[in-house]
This record gives C-alpha cells, structure tokens and sequence, in this order.
C-alpha cells in the first residue's frame, strides 16, 4: 500500500490526515527501521507493507469502534505501537498508556514519541499479569486494545481487568478468532466481560482474514484475576 493509496484507503472510512500526521507516519516508519538494526521489533520492514499490515491494519480497529473521542485507551502487548500508535496519530485526542513486558521495547516507544511530539501518552515496563492488579490500572481504562500477544482465552485475563465497567476490550484476531471466541466464552463471562460485535474482513491488497472483536465490560472482574505469572497449575480459563 502506497501513500496515497494509504490516504484514499482512510479517506473512503471518514479518517482524513493533515500533512502533519502523514508526516508522523513517515516519522514512525525511519524510526522503526532505524530501530529495528540494533533490536528485533518487527519482521515487516518494506514501506508499502508497513503502511499496510501495520498502519492500516491497526486503524481498521477504528473502522468499527469511534475512536474520535478523548478516550483513555491501554494497549496492552503493543511491542513497536501497534495498534495504539497509529490510532492515536489518527485520533491525536486519545489518551493512551502502553504497556509491555520487553523493557528495550518500552525505550523504543519512549523514543519514537519525542520524535513523533505525542501527548498524553505514557509506557509502561510491566507484565499485564501484575500491571491489572494494580489499583491505579484497574479498571480504569475506557478501552484496552490488543493484536497478536496471545490467545483470546488467555488474553481476556490480561485485558479485561483492565477495563473500567461499561468501557470496551477490542481484541484484533486473524483467522482463528471464531476457534479462539468459542474457547474463551467462558474466560469472557468470569472476567465480567460479554461479546458485543465481531467483524470480519481483510486487508486491501492481499487474502488473510482479520477479525475485530468487540467485548463489553459488564461487570467487575474478580479480584483474583489477573493470576500473577508462575501461579501453580495455572491453565487458561477455558
Ligand atoms: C508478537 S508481539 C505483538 C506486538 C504488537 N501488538 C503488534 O501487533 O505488532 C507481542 C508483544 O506482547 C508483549 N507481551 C507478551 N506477553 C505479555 C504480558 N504478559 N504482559 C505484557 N506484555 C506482553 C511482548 O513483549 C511483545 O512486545
């Protein structure tokens, strides 16, 4: 996907970027390639597939949750930013905390948000197993979002503790989201949260399914949850 393609693509879903934000994105894009030398952060490194599978497809979350309002979002397992980077250079508005087990990652974010100027942004070098047992983490986030850090079942435990009653956990899935909502129904339901939507789609230009699910946070998750990592026999809530 090319530039321009990039902003006829966005353009047709109601996002329109300023010449500032098309700058952030190419900011990003020698960033993380200039990064990605000294420290493994993405396998996707050719331009038009970064603005493809890693912009595009992060902001296709915003194709069906509005993101256009001065959320507090968490993205949890972000690793290079992704999703929440590319949706807060859309959305500048959101406020958005990161947070990610892999401390050379965390200074990678930190150091891509001093050149990009971001605002309220915050990164955070923490294990999600401990990160939702902490008060002022839990439950307090309009929307968590995650892509590609584990299995739905598993990732309910780490990102719906976080999700403040009434707010919303968007899960980006590939092809297996309708195996992985079957086995993590049950997972969903003791965390407090309930399967509102699920969208599924592909990406311009090339095959592979991607699904966005949309899980409502119903009720307050058990204070047990999320287990803290080495826990005996813990397996997934499934
Ligand atoms: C495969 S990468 C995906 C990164 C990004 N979400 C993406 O879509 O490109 C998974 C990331 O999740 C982080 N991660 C895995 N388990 C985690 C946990 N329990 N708590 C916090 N971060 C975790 C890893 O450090 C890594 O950066």
């Amino acid at each position: 996907m090319n530039i321009e393609q990039f902003i006829d693509m966005l353009s047709a879903k109601g996002i329109s970027l300023s010449p500032q934000q098309l700058q952030q994105y190419e900011t990003y894009y020698s960033t993380l390639v200039e990064w990605n030398e000294k420290m493994n952060l993405t396998a996707i490194t050719d331009k038009p597939e970064v603005y493809l599978k890693h912009y595009y497809d992060s902001i296709s979350a915003a194709f069906y949750f509005d993101f256009n309002e001065p959320l507090h979002i968490c993205d949890v397992g972000a690793g290079a930013g992704f999703p929440s980077l590319p949706i807060k250079i859309a959305f500048p508005e959101l406020h958005v905390t990161i947070v990610d087990s892999l401390n050379k990652r965390i200074g990678f974010l930190e150091h891509l948000s001093n050149q990009l100027g971001l605002k309220n942004v915050q990164f955070i070098h923490d294990r999600a197993e401990t990160f939702g047992q902490k008060k002022e983490h839990r439950e307090v986030y309009d929307v968590v979002t995650a892509r590609a850090v584990a299995r739905l079942s598993v990732l309910s435990e780490l990102c719906l503790p976080l999700v403040k009653v009434g707010g919303t956990f968007v899960a980006m899935k590939g092809a297996s989201a309708k195996e992985e909502l079957d086995a993590g129904k049950k997972a969903i339901a003791v965390l407090g949260g309930k399967l509102d939507q699920s969208f599924s789609f592909t990406l311009p230009q090339e095959e592979s399914e991607r699904n966005i699910l949309i899980i409502k946070k119903e009720k307050a998750t058990p204070k047990k949850y999320p287990r803290k990592p080495g826990t005996p026999n813990k397996t997934p809530i499934e």
